[in-house]
């Protein structure tokens, strides 16, 4: 079987970053992506400061991420928590899964990142009992784009939710996300602002869009 781009990012990871040190296991993430393969949990300049921005202003104790991926945001996400803050990443594809778990113990954050195997839908209503979650401070939607509403009234139903958590997603614009926009939108139970960015190398629109709970009204 030809070796995945996943496979080839992870590669490049071991060979060219430095063992324990996160800034340099995204820089060669990005550096892979921008000169050799373009892969999608690779945002441009101005998203990955918005998504670091929103995460260091929540300062969140517990976060969650739907799409792992290859563990890219779960690692800048990691390397902006504080002591004793963790993080959940949910991958539902074994060989990204595989994939992401060695770059997040490459970058020295392991003992932060917790990658949780398997569909958002059949693990998002475990995290109470078997994740040891009370409530959520921080989530970033970054999984299959139909999944983005389902999974958001899953946390609803869920109490997983708490005036204040912040839900932040991913790709609202391209490939887009309107189901979800509109829900968070006017359903009243949010406070949204969107942070227009653009898909690398690709010259698309597209922006992140930050819902901030306000209580299930
Ligand atoms: N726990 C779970 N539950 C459900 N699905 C789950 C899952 N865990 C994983 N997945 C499956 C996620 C698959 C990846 C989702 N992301 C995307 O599809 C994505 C695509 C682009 C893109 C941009 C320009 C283009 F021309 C083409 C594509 C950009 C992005 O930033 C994207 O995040
Ligand atoms: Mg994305």
């Amino acid at each position: 079987m030809d070796e995945l781009k996943e496979q080839r990012i992870l590669e490049f990871v071991l060979q060219n970053a430095v063992r324990g040190d996160p800034q340099s296991v995204v820089d060669n993430i990005d550096q892979y992506c921008r000169h050799k393969e373009w892969a999608m949990n690779v945002g441009d300049e101005k998203e990955r400061q918005t998504m670091c921005r929103v995460v260091e202003e929540r300062a969140p104790s517990i976060a969650l991420e739907l799409g792992t991926y290859c563990g890219y945001s779960a690692v800048r996400i990691a390397k902006l928590l504080k002591p004793g803050a963790r993080l959940l990443t949910i991958e539902m594809n074994p060989d990204n899964a595989a994939v992401a778990k060695q770059i997040i113990e490459f970058a020295g954050v392991q003992n932060t990142v917790q990658v949780l195997e398997g569909s958002s839908a059949d693990i998002i209503p475990n995290l109470k009992e078997k994740y040891q979650v009370d409530t959520l401070d921080f989530v970033f939607l970054d999984h299959w784009k139909d999944r983005y509403i389902v999974d958001t009234k899953l946390l609803e139903e869920c109490c997983l939710l708490r005036t204040g958590s912040v839900l932040l997603a991913d790709n609202v614009v391209y490939p887009g996300i309107p189901d979800f926009l509109e829900y968070v939108r006017f359903c009243g139970r949010y406070d949204c602002t969107n942070y227009p960015s653009h898909v690398q190398y690709m010259n698309k629109e597209d922006a992140l869009e930050k819902a901030v709970f306000k209580g299930y009204i």
